[in-house]
């Protein structure tokens, strides 16, 4: 294994050396244990087609139109969850991330795959408990280099373990896919079909469209369930992790949260209504903040990409079929990017302020064609929550960014609960 580290700019200048790219093992790999495969876990050969096609049908799932859609779950999702932070608010301390992840999982359930609180309740705890085990396992055997063939992982009780948390984790993306199945079937499938023009008033889950071509013979029922798995992941662990540090970081800097109230208090004045998408497309200053703390928390901080043919990088030729490692985490703090890195300093994204910087300086969503497709969801969801959340309560600290000691996974996440205190307004 070749480990190339360069700590200059390198840039993949032609368009034809950017397809040389693929998207490997960080994405690949945990859809590979949320399906567990027992062959290798290899990329097929016709990857790249399928994820065309795929990456097309459900862009339209993340039209702006649906997105306002989406808003009104966020909405009730976070007034849930304010509930139970007026039931911390005044307590010594909160468990961020554990507060945060069943919300976001809730509303991953309601607004892409179209299915309410009602019928998961019971299955929400489980799967968060057994995606934890599905991590934990997939970054043990990634520090066991012995455990990569599949044959021998397999003998392990590492294996043992993860079987059971994926079928766990199974039942409420089986449940989700069967739920919304009979309530389209109830409803008559192609009372959907007009929602294309994103204008009638039911919700268009990202499921309906997948259904939708399942009925249209584009995918199988196998590709129903990878999706529904990898978005119901990709979609709930990130946000849960990216608020957690977000509200660490917030708790740390009393100024910056002052900002953000008189912000809030601005737009919304004095009334106590919910903020609309028009009032968080005001909130700049919030904005600045959420893209600050995901420069120096970036959820996913490291993502991987697969040469399919040889490369030259710098002064590098690298060859065909080597994995190249992104390091987000490092490159969001060098200095000569972005001056004193470690300080959060959200005016870094004031517009003035980052018109010189390199379109790839700051990717916590990655760039190009595999960037997230979730990426405008997550801000919007991310906006919603925080507006919500510090126009009530004000963050005290408890945890501080120099106690924060990371633990190998493919998300980002410390070896120690990350708290803070709560207290009401
Ligand atoms: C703070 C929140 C989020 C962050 C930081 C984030 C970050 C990323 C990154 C870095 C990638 C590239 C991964 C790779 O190349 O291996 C990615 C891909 C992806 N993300 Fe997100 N994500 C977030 C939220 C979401 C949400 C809310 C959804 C779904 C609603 C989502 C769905 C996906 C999917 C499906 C992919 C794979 C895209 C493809 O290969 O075409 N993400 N995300």
């Amino acid at each position: 294994m070749i480990l190339l580290m360069c700590n200059n700019n390198i840039e993949v200048k032609k368009t034809d050396n950017r397809r040389n790219f693929i998207r490997n093992l960080g994405m690949a790999l945990i859809e590979d244990h949320l399906r567990n495969r027992k062959d290798n876990p290899q990329i097929p050969k016709d990857s790249r087609k399928k994820w065309i096609q795929r990456r097309k049908m459900l862009t339209k799932a993340f039209h702006f139109n649906i997105l306002k859609k989406y808003f009104v779950t966020f909405l009730k999702e976070t007034d849930n969850l304010m509930k139970r932070v007026r039931e911390d608010a005044g307590k010594e301390k909160t468990d961020l991330f554990h507060l945060m992840n069943s919300t976001t999982l809730r509303i991953m359930c309601e607004t892409t795959m179209g299915v309410t609180n009602n019928d998961i309740t019971s299955l929400v705890g489980p799967y968060l408990s057994s995606v934890e085990v599905i991590c934990d396992c997939l970054t043990k055997r990634l520090g066991r280099i012995w455990l990569n063939p599949e044959p021998i992982y397999q003998l392990t009780n590492i294996a043992k373990i993860e079987k059971n948390a994926v079928e766990n984790l199974h039942t409420l993306t089986n449940t989700v896919i069967k739920r919304r199945r009979d309530y389209l079937a109830e409803k008559n499938f192609n009372h959907f079909d007009h929602d294309e023009n994103f204008e009638s008033k039911d919700k268009l889950a990202m499921l309906d469209l997948l259904l939708k071509n399942e009925k249209a013979g584009l995918l199988d029922n196998q590709g129903v369930k990878e999706e529904v798995d990898t978005f119901m992941f990709g979609g709930h662990d990130t946000i849960a992790v990216a608020m957690t540090f977000m509200m660490m970081a917030l708790a740390n800097e009393s100024e910056i949260q002052d900002k953000i109230y008189e912000e809030i208090c601005q737009v919304l004045g004095d009334s106590d209504r919910s903020p609309t998408t028009d009032d968080l497309s005001q909130m700049k200053y919030l904005e600045c903040c959420i893209k600050e703390s995901l420069r120096l928390y970036p959820s996913a901080p490291i993502i991987i990409r697969h040469l399919r043919e040889e490369i030259v990088l710098g002064d590098y030729t690298v060859p065909a079929d080597t994995s190249a490692f992104i390091f987000i985490y490092d490159l969001h703090r060098r200095a000569d990017l972005f001056p004193d890195p470690e300080r959060f300093i959200p005016e870094r994204f004031l517009p003035e302020n980052c018109a010189n910087r390199h379109p790839y300086a700051y990717i916590p969503f990655s760039a190009g064609p595999r960037n997230c497709i979730g990426q405008k969801f997550a801000m919007l969801e991310m906006k919603t929550m925080m507006c919500k959340l510090l126009r009530m309560f004000r963050l005290e600290p408890i945890t501080k960014p120099e106690d924060i000691v990371y633990k190998m996974d493919i998300v980002l996440r410390s070896t120690h609960p990350i708290y803070v205190k709560f207290c009401g307004r």
